[in-house]
């Protein structure tokens, strides 16, 4: 992953709260709130999904970017930085999967 492009797009996205939702996808999403941002990422989810059991490399390509973007106004909205889910991710470095998921206290 490249963080320096999906940190210029957060810088992005954070610069347009309170623009004009006219002018900008990411101010009119902005304005239509939480409920409507988190279910724009449950959709490109969801066609990320399709893209790759139906379509193909340039479809999925093309849905993770929508996915990546709305993910990002999501953090955006929720005050989120993505040094904070960097950070996340850095933490899990050299954990496997397996070894994380056996040692989550049993329910
Ligand atoms: N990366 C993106 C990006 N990816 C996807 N999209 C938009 O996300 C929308 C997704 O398409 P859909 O068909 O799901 O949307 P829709 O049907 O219009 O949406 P709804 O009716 O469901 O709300 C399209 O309008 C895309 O243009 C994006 N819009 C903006 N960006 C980045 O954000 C920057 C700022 O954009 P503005 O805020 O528009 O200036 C841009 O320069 C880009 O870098």
């Amino acid at each position: 992953m490249d963080a320096t492009v999906l940190d210029t797009l957060f810088k992005t996205i954070a610069s347009r709260k309170g623009a004009d939702p006219s002018q900008s996808y990411t101010a009119k999403l902005f304005s239509k709130g939480r409920g409507k941002i988190a279910q724009k990422v449950g959709e490109e989810g969801v066609e990320c999904v399709i893209a790759a059991l139906s379509e193909g490399n340039e479809e999925l390509v093309g849905e993770s970017a929508d996915l990546f973007y709305h993910l990002m106004v999501l953090w955006a909205e929720m005050g989120v930085k993505p040094e904070d889910v960097w950070a996340e991710l850095a933490k899990r470095e050299g954990i496997s999967g397996i070894v994380e998921k056996a040692s989550r206290p049993k329910e």
